[in-house]
């Protein structure tokens, strides 16, 4: 099956490398410089520097055209996906469509998959997520992902049209627990970003980690979740990943935070809304999520890190 993927930032980018391996690939950017740049040149200089892209791999700035393919892989940031969507639902609905972000809409709370099911009602969506950092894919190093499918025959499709000797592809149908899980990690990344930026220390964040683990199981398993879909790739496996590594931008907005140092405004950082939107839903179902209602409070500036950690430490003395 051909595939294209929508969005030339940095994951667009690295999946487009990696499933080029299969057979043709076309990589669809949205602004016609970037794609005549890219294609000239052979790299991505703004978002993926240093990887050279096959001479096979298609790069186009025409939506109509790279849409022509049977599966469309999303990689575009949670909180452009509504818009994106709405406004291209024509090159999208009745396609095979596999998010490929992380994250929960700030204004509807939904995730990559209801949101493009919304404005898409009639194409059948997939949501591909994990620990994977763009660059690692793009170098064909040994990766586990998760595919969510709420359509099992789709999902084992997909499984096999998206896998490579590099990329191992799981698949659940359990399409609420990974969305939860690859959206919250990166809130308790950008809460363990600003422990160690803090210098709180690493104790601090191993705890930041377990706690916010299970703050992420609360809410997913309240969603309707299946437990072992936490404890797997795209839940503990990225909360590990992205809590431990300053090549996540989540994390390291966070030590930005600890350090009170500016970061980088145009920068992806899914966690920041998702910490936002989340903390709403915990409110509305009345559950505790106090290490991202602190990260909530962090992004908007309404308390700083010594606040946010007093908060937590005083809070009443409980059962783990
Ligand atoms: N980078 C990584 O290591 C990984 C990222 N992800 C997830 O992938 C998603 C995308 O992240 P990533 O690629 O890193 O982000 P980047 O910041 O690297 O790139 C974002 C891309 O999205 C494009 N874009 C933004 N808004 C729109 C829009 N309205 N319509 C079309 N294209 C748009 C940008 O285009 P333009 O340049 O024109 O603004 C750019 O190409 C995120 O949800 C992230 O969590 C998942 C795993 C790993
Ligand atoms: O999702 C990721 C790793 O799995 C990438 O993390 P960042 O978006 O924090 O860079």
């Amino acid at each position: 099956m051909s595939v294209a993927v929508l969005g030339g930032g940095a994951f667009g980018t690295a999946l487009a490398v990696a499933l080029s391996q299969r057979g043709p690939v076309t990589l669809w950017c949205r602004a016609p410089a970037q794609a005549d740049d890219m294609a000239n040149r052979r790299v991505n200089e703004r978002y993926l520097p240093g990887c050279t892209l096959p001479a096979d791999l298609t790069i186009t700035a025409d939506l109509t055209a790279a849409a022509d393919a049977k599966i469309l892989l999303l990689a575009v940031p949670m909180q452009q996906l509504g818009r994106f969507a709405r406004d291209e639902a024509s090159h999208l609905d009745g396609k095979i469509l596999v998010a490929c972000c992380k994250g929960m809409d700030l204004r509807s709370g939904a995730g990559p998959v209801e949101t493009l099911a919304q404005h898409c009602p009639t194409a059948r969506v997939a949501l591909l997520t994990g620990p994977s950092f763009a660059r690692d894919i793009a170098r064909g190093l040994p990766t586990g992902l998760t595919l969510a499918c709420a359509d099992a025959g789709l999902g084992e499709t997909l499984q096999h049209q998206l896998a490579t000797p590099a990329l191992r592809l799981y698949r659940t149908t359990d399409v609420i627990g990974a969305t939860l899980g690859g959206a919250l990690k990166n809130v308790m990344a950008i809460a363990c970003g600003a422990t160690i930026g803090a210098g709180l220390g690493e104790s601090a964040r191993a705890s930041i980690l377990t706690r916010g683990f299970a703050e992420m199981q609360r809410l997913a398993l309240l969603k309707g979740a299946v437990p072992q879909t936490l404890a797997g790739l795209s839940g503990f496996g990225d909360l590990v990943l992205t809590c431990t590594s300053e090549q996540s931008r989540n994390y390291r907005f966070g030590l930005a935070i600890g350090r009170d140092e500016a970061f980088d405004a145009s920068m992806t950082v899914e966690g920041a809304a998702t910490a936002q939107a989340a903390a709403r839903l915990a409110q509305r179902e009345g559950i505790d999520l106090p290490i991202t209602s602190a990260v909530a409070g962090l992004v908007e500036k309404r308390l700083d890190v010594a606040q946010a950690m007093d908060a937590l430490l005083s809070r009443t003395l409980k059962e783990e």
